[in-house]
């Protein structure tokens, strides 16, 4: 790996600047690089680029044992989820304050902390403003655990998450998989689920989706951002589909709101979660993995993480 070496701005030119940003040049609609280089170097950031699927995971774990203390994701919800997998292979949450700088087609974890665009989390970093949050954490049989910052969501299909167009991304966030799964699907009756909670709750029957959130919980309206330092997950069970074929809005519409007798919505520090009989996509922060069973936690306050003013830690 080499190290873009910047002059920092207090004068100095150490070999390696303690601040790091990781920028994903191709995230979003690739417009940002420019403008979050120049910034970076203003702010005093040494500046690795990825270029593939991974390289922020390692640049991140390398950075943070190299001795960075502010380590800047800069991308979409799938880069700060690699950043964040390297500080937690380093072991250096306790050392590494995580800074969010939004770069991605829908950056719903950046507004969750409130941070509106590049300038902002930038000014942000300067104001020195961060909270300890909650850090959710997949582990799968045989694989590592994996930290998802946002949510996990599972009930995707393959085919789902081959066809979602980066403008329904755009439009719908994490929920882009859910619409396109739901336009993709015509005879699906869900899939056969078993949700055991931390406090011995079961949930059994058959689930089109089930979406955890750690930065996230799932309203049909108003505001996403969950309450991040409570050491809980929000749970949201779908158990039917529409029966009717819906696009976009009225598709979400009709799966979270109205009826909601069709909806389960708990709060609980971890759960497992069996499909029976099958294997399915789950999206972690929007990257996907393939399981038929997972654990799901939180580390309470295990992420310091830089946030904006508008940035609520007990949100409505
Ligand atoms: N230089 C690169 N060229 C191609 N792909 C890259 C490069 N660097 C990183 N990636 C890929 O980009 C993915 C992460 O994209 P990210 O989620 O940050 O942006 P996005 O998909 O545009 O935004 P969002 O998550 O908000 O929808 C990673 O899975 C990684 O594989």
């Amino acid at each position: 790996m080499s190290i873009e070496r910047q002059p920092r701005v207090d004068g100095g030119h150490p070999a390696y600047s303690d601040r790091v940003l990781i920028l994903n040049p191709v995230s979003g609609n690739s417009s940002h690089a420019t403008r979050a280089r120049d910034l970076a170097v203003d702010h005093g950031f040494s500046i690795l680029e990825t270029e593939d699927e991974g390289d922020a995971i390692e640049f991140a774990a390398e950075a943070a044992r190299d001795g960075a203390t502010v380590v800047a994701a800069c991308g979409g919800d799938g880069t700060v989820n690699e950043v964040v997998r390297g500080l937690v292979e380093a072991d250096a949450l306790g050392d590494v304050t995580l800074a969010v700088v939004p770069a991605g087609t829908g950056n719903n974890f950046a507004g969750n902390i409130g941070i509106e665009n590049i300038e902002h989390a930038f000014e942000v970093i300067d104001s020195g403003e961060s909270r300890r949050i909650d850090l959710g954490v997949v582990s799968v049989p045989d694989g590592p655990s994996q930290p998802f910052v946002n949510s996990c969501i599972g009930g995707l299909t393959a085919e789902a998450s081959a066809a979602t167009t980066p403008d329904s991304k755009d439009r719908f966030g994490v929920l882009a998989y859910v619409v396109t799964t739901l336009q993709t699907i015509s005879d699906y009756d869900g899939m056969p689920l078993r949700v055991e909670t931390a406090g011995d709750e079961t949930w059994e029957g058959d689930a089109i989706f089930a979406l955890v959130g750690n930065g996230r919980r799932f309203p049909v309206e108003g505001r996403t951002q969950a309450n991040m330092e409570d050491g809980l997950l929000d749970v949201t069970i779908v158990e039917d589909k529409p029966t009717v074929s819906l696009a976009g809005e009225a598709a979400v519409q009709r799966v979270f709101g109205g009826d909601t007798a069709n909806i389960t919505r708990f709060q609980t520090p971890s759960l497992s979660m069996t499909v029976l009989d099958e294997r399915v996509q789950f999206s972690l922060d929007g990257e996907m993995v393939t399981a038929d069973t997972l654990v799901a936690e939180t580390r309470e306050g295990a992420l310091d993480i830089f946030v904006g003013e508008d940035y609520e830690p007990n949100p409505e």
